[in-house]
Parts: structure tokens; sequence; C-alpha cells
């Protein structure tokens, strides 16, 4: 498939300091693609480096096969939808979605037109005379997203659009970005720090931590297969637990030390023997079972219940969480056992980090 935005060998500097570091990104057309990672990794910069509001320092980038490195950003065709709407408040919706049109020189009438196109496949329509202070949050996302697609852009680039809503409100505005992007067969790049909005909405993840990609894949990749520690720890929620091991001299079984007691665990492949490991485990693939009938034994702390799941802490060191469906049956103050499938654990280097 072809690449409508492709990064090769790009860094960024700002002065000294090393915003984005040798990332290679190719993005084809009709992907959605989500940019994820904790706050201050630079997930901002390389998108407002695609929008042309940052200038790359090294490498080279591409939109539609042409070299962008040095177009302006009005000259790069993407349109970038952001977190504060950014819409004119003295504009009523219809002129805040003409006015990028009319600049261009279209004629009113055909601007006009395309804005009531636009609006009816955004639901706003019946919105068109208002003004941004007389419309709810959502809506205001909504415009902002009909003033980007009114351009007939060759990407989207999304910066945390939905940061400003109530949670209630973002699961149904990503539902709705999504499905737009479909229904445009478009190339979006969504920054967010949300990774269940990255998992959810995207095609394709890309994680970063310090101006580094991490890990890029296909979201479930990540999560049945994160690449290091760090990625590992990012994707999935709540967070997957990390224990300290040593592989016992059968190469075949770990050690895992949980502060005052140490259990021997299988493990589903051989990894050399008396190497120090962490062992990954998600939170939702440990199973509770009475004391006394699991691998091993621990105290539980605290029992949390949403009603539809219940998380479950252990008082060890570190501490283990666990996620069971319903209701379940730990109690605080308890003894539970617990029950792990080899195949549900994840070996990391405990030096370098990496997958084992
Ligand atoms: N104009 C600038 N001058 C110097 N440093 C900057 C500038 N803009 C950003 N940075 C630094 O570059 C790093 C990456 O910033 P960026 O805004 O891309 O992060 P981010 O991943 O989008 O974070 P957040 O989720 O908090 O928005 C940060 O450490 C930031 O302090």
């Amino acid at each position: 498939m072809t690449s409508q935005i492709e990064l090769s060998g790009v860094n960024k500097h700002y002065g000294a300091f090393h915003a984005l570091k040798n990332i290679n990104l190719s993005i084809a057309k009709g992907t959605f693609v989500a940019l994820v990672g904790p706050s201050g990794c630079g997930k901002s910069t390389l998108l407002r480096s695609l929008a042309g509001l940052e200038s790359i320092s090294e490498g080279e980038l591409k939109i539609a096969g042409e070299r962008m490195n040095n177009v302006p950003p009005r000259k790069r065709d993407v349109a970038m939808v952001f977190q504060s709407y950014a819409l004119y408040p003295h504009m009523t919706v219809e002129e805040n979605l003409t006015y990028s049109l009319r600049i261009r020189g279209v004629a009113k009438a055909e601007a006009r037109k395309a804005a009531a196109d636009v609006a009816a496949t955004t639901g706003l329509s019946h919105l068109l005379k208002r003004y941004p202070r007389e419309l709810s949050g959502g809506q205001r996302q909504r415009v902002a997203m009909s003033r980007a697609i009114i351009r007939h852009p060759k990407a989207f680039l999304f910066d945390e659009p939905l940061s400003n809503l109530d949670a209630a409100l973002r699961v149904h505005m990503r539902k709705e970005i999504r499905a737009l992007h479909d229904r445009l067969h478009a190339t979006s790049v969504y920054v967010t720090h949300d990774q269940i909005e990255a998992m959810t909405m995207a095609d394709h993840v890309v994680v970063m931590r310090e101006g580094v990609i991490e890990q890029q894949g296909k979201p479930l990749d990540l999560y049945d297969k994160p690449a290091n520690k760090f990625v590992a720890g990012f994707i999935g929620s709540p967070a997957m637990n990390f224990i300290p091991a040593l592989v016992a001299e059968d190469g075949k079984s770990l050690t895992i030390d949980l502060g005052t007691v140490k259990h021997r665990i299988a493990i589903d492949h051989q990894v050399q023997t008396g190497r120090k490991v962490t062992v990954g485990i998600r939170p939702e693939h440990i199973g509770i079972t009475a004391a006394g009938q699991g691998i091993f034994d621990v105290p539980v702390s605290v029992v949390e219940s949403t009603g539809s799941s219940t998380f479950v802490t252990a008082s060890t060191t570190p501490e283990l969480t666990v996620v069971e469906t319903g209701r379940g049956t730990a109690r605080a103050g308890e003894m539970i056992g617990m029950n792990v499938d080899p195949a549900n654990l994840h070996l990391f280097d405990e030096t370098s980090g990496l997958r084992l």
C-alpha cells in the first residue's frame, strides 16, 4: 500500500534538548494511527512536525510522496484538530466552516453548499446559525472536525481532541471520530496519552518515550507481545504486575520473589538458568482460588468492586493487582490462592527490560 505519510530518520532538537530521536514511521493511506506515551514523550512535537508547526532538525518527512521538510503548514494540505477546538467565537458554525474555503477564494454559494454537506455528515445541520458559545463541548468538537473535513485534506492530525470532554462523551466521540475516518477513507494521526483511546480507535499504535518510538504495531499485538517492560506497563489497564524472579536450574521454571515469600512457577519456554528476569503478569490473567488451592497464596489488602469487575490488591512486595469479572470472592484481610497460566507470563531481562 502507498504511504501517505513517511518519516525517515527524523530528529528534533529544541536547543540542547533532543525531543525526537531517529523517528521512522510509515503511515499507509486510510490508516488510523495513534501516538501514545507519557507526558513529555514528544508525541505533540511529532504531530506538530507533520503539520509544519515545528521544523525538523534532521531526516525527511514526505506526505503523499512529496518532501515536506521546508513546505509551510498551509501548503501541506493536512488539517489539525485541537483539544481547544480553536473556533472563531465571533463567527457562526457555518462561518467557521466556510472561512477556510472563503480565504482560498471559493465562491460564497459553493462554500455554503460544502458547509451544508459536511454538517449533514457530522450531525450539525440544525446548528449552523449558532455561535460556538451556544454549543456543548461535544458539538464544538464536531465543528472543529467539520472544519477539518471541509478542506478534504491529505491527512487529519488530532491533538488530544477529546481531553476537554467528560468520560461518557469521550467514549461516544471516539466512536464518532473513528466512524468518520472510515466513511471519509481518511488518513488520521491521533495523539493521546490515553492508551484505551489509542487501543480502541487505532489500526496502528505508536508508543513513545523520551523522544523514542519504543514499539509500533497493531493494538492487540502490543498487548500480547510488548517488546519491553515499558510498553508492557503502558498498554493495558490496570497495568501489568511486575515481579523480580530468577530462572531455576532446570531453565523451565522461575523463583518469583514476593518480598517475604518466594514461589516456584513454570514457564513455557526455556530461559538461561540463573538469569535474573522480571516477570510480567496482567491483572486479568491471574485466577483467584481458595487459599491452598492455587500455585501460591497471598494476603488480600484491598477489594474494590465496580459491579461488573472487581479489583483485588495483594499486600505482597511488590503489590499484585488482580481483576476478576463480576463481584469476585476475595475478602480484604483473608488469604487467597493465585493461578497463572505459563502462556500468559511475559519475561523481560532485568537490566535491559527487553522481552525474552
Ligand atoms: N518550544 C520548546 N522548547 C523547548 N523544549 C520544548 C519545546 N516544546 C516542547 N519541548 C519539550 O519537548 C518534550 C516533548 O514535548 P511534547 O509537547 O511533544 O510532549 P507530549 O508527549 O506531547 O506531552 P504532553 O502529553 O504533556 O502534551 C518535552 O520535554 C517538552 O518540554
